[in-house]
């Protein structure tokens, strides 16, 4: 039996793979991986090496490369193989005044002590290695007035010692996720490599002084020889909105250039060839009010030319994940499709796509080997946490090879099967079902149905953060759909409810409950619902709409749309398809959950987190309201300082605790007992 499912301590103490880097000469495998820290009170990341040999052509165990109080993450490679990597550890050659700030540390190919390279007084953020000069470029907060080093660190020690922590804004966004904007933004810095075995990175040179806020988020990739960075460039379109170009950085000069940018898309997630010669981009359509829905594909620039087209023209498979083929003829990309995360390969001359994976798991953090025979990368599947494996590159048998996984490895408390059902307007709704390993027709389990988040998502893959698995060891069948909205099922999919996230997407998941309920290893007497973020927008929809379910758990979720529209981070991404509330009001009319509130009769959990900027707090503060007003059996799980996920592992386990406890007593009838810690 394994303990993580039974015991959330036991659970909250799995060791997680969260990404993966290849070494330039495809020798070393790196991955953070994070644990539970010694106090059992948060999550600590650090950096470990995986055998890029399975274990059956000797490839040994992981081995753990760092260890700090403050953990590691970010990791790159020098040319000659030493390891870069970001964290806010203290560095022993610091001056005392030098408060510890996210830097680069470099670890040497040969082994030895991690040294820090480069600092500055915004922290060290996302960064990027020259394959060839080993330039290395990163961004860095910097004080819009600030010019250097010195007038930084004045202008931060000026605020602090008058105790000024106000921004002025001026524009969108004022947060992001969990996050304030502000005062100081993002700039890209380059510098050159250590000169010696014991040097820093050379001096960093600033060069985006006008960024503002163009580089918020942005990802940058450098040119194999170092002489031009591309990078995405926000550009402000008016009315807080913004639209994402890419831009060249000339990084001896600083001279920018545009190299994609059209009014009606976002170009975005450069990455330039190993040739040099073409990047490799991410072209987004937020979608139109009348007209089709949000829309991603692989876009190619021919960086002689200036030339891009579409690499999928005839295919509508939104690309996840995308790395370089060593020889720079191919792409790779991890793509929804139909419930899994598949693996392709596009040939860029012929735009011939090759399907490399057949399983059911979703693939991530592609490295492609120098060599050009395999993809190293993360696989996760909603049965199997992420772990290392190899890929053929080319048509292989489309099965992974396992690596030796720094994470833990589990078996799940039951078995994990598929289900279709046909929506009522003839549309194929698949769904992927956990059963309990006692689900049988003389042991019917009780049935959650969880709806997905995004929602332009796939239920596909793993989650650490809503596990099914811990339902499923207590008994309930867990129902994880992807309905209208959801990607991977083609454009089509994704268009059913565009505007309609209401009425049409309630029809498809209530069509796969219907068709689960009528299984007999499901307990159709015995059923609840719950959903996060859109999927707790879901949760509030169904409550207002069906009394068939015993308990409806509704987790950072969207209440009242014109509230949430002038409040969660950036509005502009969602008046894509509803239009403003005062301008557009047709759409928030017919899809805004809270105009439902009084014909709710199910006893909902609503959970919240108050620093999450993205649902923001007022949408569940707003519907604790309706539903007292309304009298419903309520209760309100609040985290003072948790964001959208509740990420801590101490309310991780409260998180569970009280959803176990809700079902308990309104699924299965049993007195209501209050987690001990609330
Ligand atoms: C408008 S499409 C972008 C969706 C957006 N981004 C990523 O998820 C978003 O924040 N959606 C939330 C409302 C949401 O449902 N998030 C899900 C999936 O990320 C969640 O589980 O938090």
């Amino acid at each position: 039996m394994v303990r993580s499912w039974y015991e959330l301590p036991e659970y909250v103490r799995l060791r997680r793979v969260n990404g993966l880097r290849l070494s330039p000469d495809g020798t070393r495998l790196v991955a953070p991986v994070s644990g539970l820290a010694p106090d059992d009170k948060s999550f600590r990341s650090a950096l470990w090496e995986i055998d890029v040999n399975p274990e059956s052509e000797g490839g040994h165990a992981p081995r753990r490369l760092t260890r700090s109080a403050a953990g590691e993450s970010g990791v790159g490679f020098l040319p000659d193989g030493s390891m870069l990597f970001t964290t806010g550890r203290p560095d022993p050659e610091a001056k005392a005044e030098d408060k510890a700030k996210a830097a680069l540390w470099l670890l040497p190919a040969d082994g030895g002590e991690a040294r820090q390279v480069a600092s500055r007084p915004g922290g060290v953020g996302p960064f990027t290695v020259a394959r060839d000069s080993g330039l290395v470029a990163f961004t860095s907060d910097v004080l819009p007035r600030s010019e250097d080093d010195e007038e930084e660190k004045e202008a931060r020690k000026a605020r602090a010692e008058a105790g000024v922590t106000a921004i002025l804004h001026e524009d969108l966004p004022v947060r992001a996720w969990d996050s304030d904007i502000g005062p100081d933004h993002p700039r890209y810095f380059v510098a050159a490599p250590p000169a010696d075995d014991d040097a820093r990175l050379g001096d960093p040179r600033d060069l985006t002084p006008d960024a503002g806020m163009a580089l918020l988020g942005a990802g940058g990739s450098l040119s194999p020889d170092g002489t031009t960075l591309y990078t995405e460039w926000r550009v402000p379109v008016g009315k807080g909105a913004h639209r994402t170009d890419v831009v060249a950085v000339d990084t001896a000069t600083g001279e920018r250039r545009t190299l994609a940018t059209d009014p009606a898309y976002d170009f975005g997630r450069p990455q330039v060839s190993p040739d040099g010669g073409h990047l490799l981009l991410v072209r987004s359509h937020e979608g139109e009010y009348d007209g089709g829905p949000r829309d991603e594909t692989v876009w190619l620039v021919d960086l002689a030319t200036g030339e891009g087209r579409d690499l999928l023209p005839e295919h509508e498979l939104w690309p996840r994940e995308l790395a370089w083929a060593a020889d720079s003829d191919a792409v790779f990309i991890a793509a929804d499709e139909n419930g899994r995360r598949p693996l392709f390969r596009i040939d860029t001359a012929t735009g011939a796509v090759t399907r490399l994976t057949g399983d059911h798991g979703a693939y991530s953090g592609l490295n492609p080997s120098p060599d050009g025979r395999y993809v190293y990368a993360l696989r996760d599947a909603w049965d199997a946490p992420p772990a290392p494996v190899r890929l053929a590159s080319d048509t292989g048998d489309g099965q992974p090879v396992y690596l030796r996984t720094p994470g833990s490895e589990l078996t799940m408390p039951g078995t994990l099967t598929e289900v279709e059902t046909t929506a009522d307007d003839g549309t194929r709704i698949r769904s992927w079902l956990v059963l309990p390993e006692e689900a049988s027709a003389e042991s019917p389990a009780p049935l959650m149905l969880w709806v997905h988040g995004g929602p332009y998502m796939s239920f596909n893959g793993w989650s650490w953060r809503w596990n099914p698995w811990l339902l499923a060891a207590r008994g309930y069948a867990v129902l994880l759909p992807d309905p209208a909205l959801s990607t991977g099922y083609g454009q089509e999919m994704v268009g059913r409810a565009w505007g309609k996230w209401g009425p049409r997407t309630y029809a498809d998941v209530m069509s796969a409950t219907d068709a689960v309920e009528a299984r007999d290893d499901i307990d159709a007497e015995h059923t609840a619902m719950m959903g996060g973020s859109f999927g707790g927008y879901m949760a509030n929809w169904i409550a207002g709409h069906t009394d068939r379910f015993k308990a409806i758990i509704s987790h950072a979720s969207l209440w009242g749309l014109d509230g949430f529209n002038g409040t969660t981070d950036y509005p502009p991404v969602w008046e894509q398809e509803f239009g403003t509330p005062l301008d557009r009001p047709e759409r928030y009319i017919l899809n805004s959950p809270h105009l439902h509130a009084a014909e709710i009769r199910t006893p909902m959990l609503v959970i919240h987190g108050d620093k999450d900027y993205r649902v923001p707090i007022s949408e569940g503060l707003r519907l604790w309201r309706d539903l007292l007003l309304h009298e419903v059996d309520a209760k309100f799980l609040y985290f003072p300082d948790e964001n959208h996920w509740i990420l801590t592992p101490g309310n991780a386990q409260i998180w569970y605790e009280t959803i176990y406890a809700f079902l308990d007593h309104h699924v299965h009838g049993k007195e209501w007992v209050k987690p001990e810690l609330l």
